[in-house]
């Protein structure tokens, strides 16, 4: 009998843990059929493959970014690919009256919002930090702020129709790696304000989740550029993130770590072991091509 309470137990334990677990993910493209999609930062890299994968699933999608001419070519590509409807709205989230009127539009256009995609970053450096304190704080403004005020703004559409916040951030607002310290630090912030949010809706059950999304090296053509010969290691695809962000956000998981298992590695390696995490990273990179300033 003794026995048998020591390990059957557990063991029927782990059994309904892994059903419980394996049940929750069953994503369907049709979860996203019909809904109505805000996705930030969609003219190019990640946010533009997100629109069209949501595209295909058949979401009504507003596109967002400041660049005109490209967000006119997303937007008459996803209507092919099957959205719902498409639409975009140009303007940019140093402003946060903008990042207000973005979700305002949704109101006026859709009726409604069930899922908000903060996924924009505004251009930084990778290298040495250059002591310019006003670039840390105009991209605090539009990395961060602007993400805190779409959701302010939304919040009371997504009570409505129970949707999802996802915030798409990365390896660097879990772990600090040398280059990006501006950039690292609005993806921290964050991680801050989301978890602890997060965690005040549960408190008042409002059933909106919030997914935050922690993403390694991806082969954007930004980041390509920017690290590239620096950085040896191959980039994870673009397209394959993409859908991952949207499943994950669909789902409504707490986290996304993407590409798996290198980043949850990564995130464990560091609670072990950091000096070691810190001395592996450093051997991987080409010191001697970063940019000094
Ligand atoms: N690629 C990578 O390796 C990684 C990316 N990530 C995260 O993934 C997300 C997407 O990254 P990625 O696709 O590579 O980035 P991109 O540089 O390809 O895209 C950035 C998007 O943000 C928009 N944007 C830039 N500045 C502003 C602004 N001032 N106001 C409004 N929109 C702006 C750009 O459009 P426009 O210029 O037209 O405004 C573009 O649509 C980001 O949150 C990034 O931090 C995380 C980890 C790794
Ligand atoms: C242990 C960790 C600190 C780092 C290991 C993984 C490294 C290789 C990954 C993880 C996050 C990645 C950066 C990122 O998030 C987004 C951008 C913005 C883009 O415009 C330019 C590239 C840049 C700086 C990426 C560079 C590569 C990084 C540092």
């Amino acid at each position: 009998m003794g026995r048998l309470k020591k390990i059957l137990i557990p063991s029927l334990g782990l059994v309904l843990a892994f059903w419980f677990y394996s049940a929750r993910d069953t994503f369907k493209p049709e979860m996203l059929r019909g809904k109505r999609v805000i996705v930030t930062g969609a003219s190019t890299g990640i946010g533009e493959q997100m629109a069209y994968h949501l595209a295909r699933m058949g979401s009504h999608v507003l596109l967002t970014a400041r660049t005109e001419a490209r967000l006119q070519n997303v937007v008459r590509r996803c209507l092919e690919l099957g959205a719902a409807s498409a639409r975009f709205v140009s303007g940019t989230m140093e402003d946060t009256a903008f990042a207000q009127h973005v979700v305002r539009e949704a109101q006026a256009v859709l009726g409604g919002l069930d899922m908000l995609i903060l996924n924009h970053v505004g251009a930084s450096y990778f290298g040495f930090f250059d002591g310019d304190v006003e670039h840390v704080r105009k991209l605090l403004e539009i990395n961060f702020l602007s993400y805190v005020a779409m959701t302010t703004s939304a919040l009371p559409m997504l009570k409505e129709s129970e949707g999802s916040i996802v915030v798409v951030s990365s390896m660097a607002g879990k772990i600090a790696g040398p280059f990006t310290a501006p950039y690292s630090a609005t993806k921290f912030a964050l991680d801050g304000f989301f978890s602890s949010l997060r965690q005040e809706l549960i408190i008042d059950k409002v059933n909106v989740s919030i997914t935050l999304c922690i993403l390694g090296y991806i082969n954007t053509e930004s980041a390509v550029r920017a690290v590239s010969h620096v950085i040896p290691q191959t980039p994870a695809p673009k397209e394959e993130c993409a859908l991952e962000i949207i499943r994950a956000g669909a789902l409504r998981r707490r986290e996304l770590h993407y590409p798996s298992p290198a980043v949850g590695s990564m995130l464990l390696l560091r609670s072990l072991a950091p000096e070691l995490l810190d001395s592996l990273l450093l051997s991987s990179y080409r010191l001697e091509n970063v940019r000094r300033t």
